[in-house]
């Protein structure tokens, strides 16, 4: 079916006014953009923040007539006769087919592959994880994920216990499964997250070695191994007590998410708990690796 949208630039408190008036119009779906360039990294669960120069995008079925939608906007107070707005064509696209087909099995370290669960596996005699994310973070394209699956490669994970903290689609815990750990508790705040880890940990075989928890239901004396949290600075910074305390003495950390300005900081304050490790770089983003004192 064809498409056409509506872009309207407005202040981030009336956002959400105008994507209720905009479906009352009749839209079948609304996203907002930041007008200028500036990340928001993670917002907390429920929250969508908003940019002070925010644009709404409205989509419409194209044989909607949009201008009387524009002229009944200018009737409201916050946009008026200056309304600064864009009328476009959407190419007609499959975008699940499209980002399926940008998807394909990538090697991580020397033994892991991440595979598409929708693709042929390269190689039969690698370490493969058969990946499908679903609505959770966690395809291995992103370097933070990247980092961290290049360090598990790089360990050797025999009969280790290990903990994925912020375990998204399950992809670095299935990974540490299948490169030889024991078991592995994965925690995520979203239980979305903790469905697409289930339906991996299932599509790889290993879900009696995997076991899921939101963060109010984790065992609370639980310690490992190896523990990774591929989160982001601000709250692996509030996570560190109860992070360390999940780590054996000697046991292994790596800590991913944090942009390069902010490694130092982070490797700083978990030094009262870990022996800190050269910081490992892809891109913007740095992992921290330390060892528990
Ligand atoms: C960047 S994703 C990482 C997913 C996957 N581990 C990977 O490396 O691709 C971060 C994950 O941490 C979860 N998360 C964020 N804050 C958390 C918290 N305080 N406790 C547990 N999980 C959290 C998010 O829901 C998200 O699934």
């Amino acid at each position: 079916m064809p498409w056409i949208q509506l872009r309207i630039v407005t202040d981030g408190p009336h956002a959400d006014a105008l994507s209720d008036q905009l479906m009352e119009e009749g839209s079948v779906s609304i996203t907002f953009e930041d007008e200028k360039d500036t990340p928001i990294y993670e917002p907390k669960l429920g929250e969508t923040p908003l940019w002070n120069s925010t644009i709404v995008i409205a989509l419409f079925e194209a044989e909607h007539d949009l201008a009387p939608v524009v002229e009944r906007l200018k009737l409201l107070p916050y946009l008026g006769e200056s309304i600064n707005y864009k009328i476009e064509q959407v190419e007609d696209k499959d975008w699940v087919r499209e980002w399926m087909d940008s998807f394909h099995p990538i090697q991580f370290g020397e033994r892991l592959w991440i595979c598409p669960s929708w693709r042929d596996i390269p190689n039969p005699e690698a370490v493969n994880v058969i990946l499908d994310p679903g609505l959770a973070f966690g395809t291995g394209t992103h370097p933070t994920t990247a980092l961290c699956l290049e360090w598990l490669d790089s360990l050797d994970l025999s009969d280790k216990e290990v903990i994925d903290f912020g375990c998204g689609s399950g992809i670095l815990a299935i990974a540490a499964i299948k490169l030889g750990a024991k078991k592995v508790t994965g925690v995520d705040i979203d239980y979305q997250a903790i469905d697409a880890s289930k339906a991996n940990a299932e599509r790889n075989g290993v879900a009696d070695q995997l076991a899921l928890y939101l963060p109010e239901n984790q065992p609370q004396h639980l310690q490992a191994d190896i523990l990774v949290a591929n989160i982001l600075a601000g709250p692996l910074k509030e996570l560190a007590p109860l992070i360390a305390e999940k780590v054996k003495t000697g046991g292994q950390l790596a800590l991913s998410g944090l942009l390069h300005e902010q490694a130092q900081e982070v490797a700083e304050f978990y030094s009262q708990w870990f022996e800190m490790e050269p910081v490992s770089h892809k891109e913007d983003w740095s992992r921290l690796n330390g060892v528990r004192k």
